[in-house]
């Protein structure tokens, strides 16, 4: 069997992270194209072997089986829909974009226009199975905290007055529904909106984003209660050594999901 074709947008901590996985493994392995702008600084850490691709007509002529994307919200908005247009299962990793209803819509209407797939991996979360399990429940409450060390938020602590080198109490930085969320801090609250599509909806979030100089990595704390029962997870994620404010597990839990779209046994 032919080794299968990937193709990944962005190569920056998560896509940089996977990428070596992928092509460590065999039988039969993976070939992978990177779609990144001519003018991208991470051209040059694509490992040689991996097809450079500029733009989606390159991609398409790659030939990829299914499409990762790893860049950001911007990236969902400018390649995705061009992705799915060609009839390709999309993973995206910036799932913080369709908090926009607008852009949301149109990648499923053009999902099912082309036979397309809009996948969604759990990223740097657990527990969204049980989100999902309990989306219709009528008593549902759903609350997401996020707690990240300084280091995940220089740049609002600056802004806000703050010296992150010398922070010594938590500062919330946000408390509101995974819309707002999503959409104020693209970098940080992927998450927020993954637990909004797994359940009820992006209105029906309560989140809550804490800066804690005594966070010992990214947490993510989820709690459920509702009819069915009651959840409370929390996760402590060690930060990518590449880039404080994304988890390292990210990149693991989209392997994860690559090998799962190509298995013939599905958890879900
Ligand atoms: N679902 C989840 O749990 C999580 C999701 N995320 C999402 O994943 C994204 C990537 O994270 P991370 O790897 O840490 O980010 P990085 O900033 O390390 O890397 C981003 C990469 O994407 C490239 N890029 C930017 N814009 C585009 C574009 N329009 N087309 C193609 N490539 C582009 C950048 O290239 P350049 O060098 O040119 O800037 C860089 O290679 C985040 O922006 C976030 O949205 C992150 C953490 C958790
Ligand atoms: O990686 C994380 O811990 C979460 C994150 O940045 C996001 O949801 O965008």
């Amino acid at each position: 069997m032919s080794r299968r074709r990937i193709a990944l947008i962005g190569f920056g901590s998560i896509a940089g992270d996977l990428a070596p996985a992928l092509l460590a493994r065999t039988a039969p392995g993976y070939e992978l194209g990177v779609l990144l702008p001519p003018e991208s600084e991470s051209r040059v850490r694509v490992p040689e072997g991996c097809a450079l691709l500029a733009d989606c007509e390159e991609l398409r002529a790659f030939g990829p089986e299914i499409v990762v994307e790893a860049a950001g919200h911007e990236a969902v908005r400018k390649s995705v829909p061009q992705c799915l247009a060609l009839g390709l299962p999309v993973l995206i990793s910036s799932i913080g974009a369709l908090h926009d209803e607008a852009l949301f819509a149109g990648l499923v209407k053009t999902a099912k226009a082309s036979g397309g797939r809009i996948l969604l991996p759990s990223g740097a979360l657990g527990g969204v199975d049980y989100v999902r399990a309990v989306r219709d429940a009528t008593s549902l409450a759903l609350r997401y905290e996020s707690h990240k060390p300084p280091a995940a938020w220089r740049e609002e602590l600056v802004k806000r007055g703050h010296d992150p080198a010398t922070l010594a109490e938590p500062v919330t930085l946000f408390r509101g529904n995974a819309r707002e969320a999503a959409a104020t801090y693209p970098l940080n609250l992927n998450v927020a909106a993954a637990l909004a599509l797994a359940g009820p909806g992006f209105e029906k979030v309560e989140v809550a984003v804490i800066c804690d100089p005594a966070a010992r990595g990214n947490s993510h704390a989820i709690t459920v209660d509702c009819e069915y029962g009651t959840m409370r997870t929390e996760i402590t994620n060690a930060p990518s050594p590449s880039n404080p404010k994304t988890s390292w597990i990210v990149s693991r839990s989209l392997l994860a999901a690559i090998e799962q779209y190509f298995s013939p046994v599905m958890m879900l």
